[in-house]
């Protein structure tokens, strides 16, 4: 029996309270309204940002929530004056949307669209209201996106149609993790070929980072985490060198000129995917001077701020930042995808766990582990 037009009734896993479990439980999904598309989640991974929003750190997080921003499944049926995708089609959901018309799309110098923003960042589809139900009380979306659910509604400026031929389990890591760390390299950074480069924090962001380096050909490409285990990850994603801070001598007080001497000076490109403002400095300060840039893509709890002596600007470092590595989702993902299947990209190496939807809080439980970079959770 078609569904087209009625609610649906699946599985979600539910976010009531800050700090607390999730709860898997059955909901109701409304049919999409227009300009809205409703995706059969086939698998999702599991980021820290859901984490971040999970713990309360999030100024933005709201509460009973269905978190989820790393999903790739199917499209079930589209609203009214739906064109950019159709029933059928395998897609990759988008926390950064691209309508192609609003003031930071057409600029055509940012990746953030501004058209449904405001809605997305309280919790609500592009009207302000919301498409899940638990026992008739509301439940609201996050990210534009709420890839825990095995079906879920997003707008239609965030969805991208990708080739059938691409795993779901592999793709839907290009949702976030992997498109963010590879896009700040090449994107938002534009490493060189013979440039140094450092890698703060060895994650799946990290990784991808380190991954987009070796792309661009970059010469010494320093990694730095204080797990080290992460060695081993580093290198085989092309890492040259790895710092663990712990481990040097002064117990990480001159990590700084550890890399600038290892350097000549300092690298072109430093990247900080730890979240924490104390490694955002240390990521700009071992920058070379005149040129060195250090691009920020960890997310800080609310309340912390960075600082640095404003003489590291004067002198030429400059600090910029990125999310989902600058990248135009609706026009870029599609070539991120074929980079996959042509074996350009790794995506399926990330994967080191696999969880059912009713054992996904285990998937927050292993990102405390240390030995988890992705665990990717499947559905149904
Ligand atoms: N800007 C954007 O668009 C996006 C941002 N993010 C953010 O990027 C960050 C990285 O994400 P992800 O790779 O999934 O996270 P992970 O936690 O998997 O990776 C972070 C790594 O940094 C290590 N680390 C922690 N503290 C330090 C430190 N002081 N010095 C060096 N290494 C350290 C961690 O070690 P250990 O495991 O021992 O803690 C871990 O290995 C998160 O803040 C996430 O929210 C993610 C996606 C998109
Ligand atoms: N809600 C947080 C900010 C969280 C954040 O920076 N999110 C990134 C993506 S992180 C993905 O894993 C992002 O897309 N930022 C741009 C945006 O418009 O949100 C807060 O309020 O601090
Ligand atoms: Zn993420
Ligand atoms: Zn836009």
């Amino acid at each position: 029996m078609s569904t087209v037009g009625k609610p649906i009734k699946c599985l979600a896993a539910v976010a009531y309270e800050a700090g607390k479990r999730l709860t898997i439980e059955e909901i109701e999904v409304a049919a999409p309204k227009a300009n809205e598309v409703r995706i059969k989640i086939e698998y999702t991974g599991v980021c820290h940002t859901d984490q971040y929003t999970l713990s309360g750190k999030d100024p933005e997080g709201a509460f009973p929530v269905i978190l989820g921003h790393e999903g790739a499944g199917i499209v079930e049926s589209v609203g009214e004056g739906v064109t950019s995708v159709k029933p059928g089609d395998h897609v990759i959901a988008l926390y950064t949307p691209e309508c192609r018309e609003c003031k930071f799309c057409k600029s055509g110098k940012t990746n953030l669209c501004g058209k449904i923003r405001a809605t997305q960042g309280k919790g609500l589809m592009p009207d302000g209201t919301v498409r899940f139900t638990s026992n008739g009380k509301d439940l609201i979306h996050y990210m534009g996106t709420s890839t825990f659910s095995q079906y879920t509604v997003v707008a239609d400026i965030s969805v991208v149609a990708i080739d059938p031929k691409a795993e779901l389990d592999k793709a839907c890591l290009l949702g976030c993790g992997i498109t963010t760390g590879y896009g700040a390299a090449i994107n938002t950074a534009k490493v060189q070929e013979g440039d140094n480069v450092a890698i703060f924090g060895c994650g799946a962001v990290g990784l991808s980072v380190i991954q987009g380096c070796v792309r661009n050909k970059a010469k010494k490409i320093i990694a730095i985490d204080v797990n080290p285990d992460k060695e081993e990850w580093a290198r085989k994603f092309g890492a040259t060198d790895f710092v663990n801070p712990s481990k040097l001598p002064d117990g990480g007080k001159n990590l700084v000129e550890t890399i600038i001497e290892a350097t000549d000076g300092g690298v072109d490109h430093s990247f900080d995917c730890t979240g924490v403002v104390s490694v955002m400095r240390a990521a700009l300060e071992c920058c070379h001077k005149g040129w060195g840039q250090s691009i920020i893509i960890g997310v800080a709890a609310a309340g912390q701020e960075i600082s640095t002596r404003p003489f590291q600007l004067v002198t030429g470092r400059k600090w910029l930042g990125c999310a989902f590595g600058g990248v135009r989702g609706r026009t870029e993902l599609p070539n991120l995808v074929k980079d996959y299947l042509d074996g350009q990209l790794k995506v399926g190496e990330f994967i080191t766990h696999k969880r059912d939807l009713k054992d996904i809080n285990e998937a927050f439980d292993l990102m405390h582990s240390g030995d988890c970079i992705r665990c990717v959770v499947k559905m149904f």
